[in-house]
Formats: structure tokens, C-alpha cells, sequence
């Protein structure tokens, strides 16, 4: 289902005092949305030490929603240091980031691995928030439409078209994230209406219509609205600006 949407991936930053404290005023700063507004799908993602504790935080309304950074693509076994899909919703968890550019890069998830766990995810009942974009030499080279053209049929086209409507998609140029540099609206907008044509191709121009594609890479208070008034942008994936909370309820409020 194609919404508004905004998911704060907290990354590694958190200890759970802080995690509580943010998730309280999140809570409430959404339980105060003016009537007759609606309020976007909102979803955070906490280190999974924290995930416990977020979760005895959020209401019954399921939003904000809770959703995880990673998991193991097995069910379950001697995979030390790793976590399951069933362990993962056991503590409330119902959306899953992947293919993340820092997993990919820093270890080693390639799209064979993200397919897995694509399916994985989906067979589980996750929601998956999967991940796409290109490094400045991509960009630079003029490949990033091929690039993310790539990421797409070998990571995410083989699903069903009834597993693909469960997918949020994020664009995320590398060279955006954590950098204060943005894509401009227009660069975001180029790419999302490419990614929401390459939907298109793989399955039909209704399933294509009905996908969320999120922005992510420095988006923040001040080029939110900017960026959320893109056509084809449907959201955020929220890194540094998730950590507040000020700033995050802002960020929401700007569709
Ligand atoms: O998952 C979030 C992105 O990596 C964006 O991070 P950022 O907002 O800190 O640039």
C-alpha cells in the first residue's frame, strides 16, 4: 500500500535510557497530531538490545510501528551473534531494513544474500524497507540508473507480485548518507520515478502506482518538505535526524 511514511533508522547510537526518553517524546508528540491531519506510517529502528524496551513504549496503534536493522536469513541454529526473523517479532518487530549501502559495504551483503533475505523476511511476516543507491564514482560515471536498475532485478523482481506490495522501497545515494550533502529534489525525484518505472517493468503500472519509495541520505527538518513534495517521493528513511526528537516530529509533519 503506497503512504506517507517515515522510518528513523537509529543505527548504533543508543543506550536504553536514551532510547526510552526519545521513544516517550515520539509518543507523545504523535499522540498530539492535529485533528484532521493525518499522520504518515512511522517507523523506528533501534539496535536490537534496545528493541525490547522501545516496544513496551509504543501504543497499540502500531505507530509509531518498530522495526529492526538486520536479521539472519535462517530460521533458527548455530549461527552465534545472529538474530531471527521469529525472535525479532517475539519482541514486537513488524518492519525490517535491507541492503542497507552500510551492510553491503561494511559486511559483505551482496544482492544474492539480500534476495534470501528478502524472502526470508516476507515469509516470516516482516515488512521489508530494502535499500538501493549508487556511490559518487557510480553517479559520476553515469551509471546510477543501471546501477539501480541492477539492485532491483537481482535483489527484490524476483518476488511475487503479492510479496512485492509488501516492500518499501528507499533510494539512498551513498554519497548522501551522513554527509549533511543531500540529493537535491530533483535528483531524488529522477531516481524514484525511474525506481517506480522499473516496478512497472517487473510487474504492472497498479503495483507500480501502489509502491512507497522513500528518500533517505541527510534529509532532515529544513529539506524535508522540500524533498516529501516530489511526486514519486513518498517519505524518509531518517538516519542522524531520527536521534531527535524535535526534529524527527518535524520531519513527519512535513507532507
Ligand atoms: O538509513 C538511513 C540513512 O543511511 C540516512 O542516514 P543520514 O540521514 O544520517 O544521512
Amino acid at each position: 500500500m503506497r503512504q506517507n511514511f517515515v522510518a528513523g533508522n537509529w543505527k548504533m547510537n543508543l543506550t536504553l535510557p536514551e532510547a526510552q526518553a526519545l521513544t516517550t517524546e515520539l509518543v507523545q508528540a504523535l499522540g498530539h497530531t492535529p485533528a484532521g491531519q493525518a499522520t504518515p506510517q512511522v517507523v523506528i529502528c533501534p539496535p536490537f538490545p534496545l528493541l525490547l524496551g522501545v516496544h513496551q513504549l509504543l501504543g497499540e496503534a502500531h505507530n509509531p510501528a518498530l522495526g529492526a536493522q538486520n536479521f539472519h536469513q535462517k530460521e533458527s541454529g548455530a549461527y552465534t551473534g545472529e538474530v531471527s526473523a521469529k525472535q525479532l517479532q517475539s519482541v514486537g518487530v513488524e518492519y525490517v531494513i535491507l541492503g542497507h549501502s552500510e551492510r553491503r559495504e561494511h559486511f559483505r551483503e551482496d544482492d544474492a544474500l539480500l534476495a534470501q533475505k528478502l524472502d526470508a523476511a516476507l515469509k516470516a511476516g516482516l515488512k521489508p524497507i530494502f535499500c538501493v543507491g549508487e556511490s559518487l564514482a557510480t553517479r559520476e560515471a553515469d551509471e546510477t540508473f543501471d546501477f539501480i536498475g541492477q539492485q532491483l532485478a537481482n535483489g527484490v523482481f524476483h518476488l511475487g507480485k503479492e510479496d512485492f506490495s509488501q516492500v518499501v522501497i528507499a533510494y539512498e545515494p551513498i554519497w548522501a548518507i551522513g554527509t549533511g550533502k543531500t540529493a537535491s529534489s530533483a535528483q531524488a525525484q529522477e531516481v524514484h520515478a525511474f525506481i517506480r518505472q522499473q516496478v512497472a517493468s517487473a510487474y504492472d503500472q497498479a503495483t507500480a502506482d501502489d509502491t512507497t519509495i522513500l528518500y533517505g541520505g541527510s534529509c532532515n527538518a529544513q529539506n524535508a518538505r522540500e524533498l516529501f513534495s516530489q511526486p514519486d517521493v513518498d517519505g524518509g528513511l531518517i538516519g542522524g535526524a531520527s536521534l531527535k526528537a524535535a526534529d524527527f516530529v518535524a520531519i513527519i509533519q512535513s507532507f
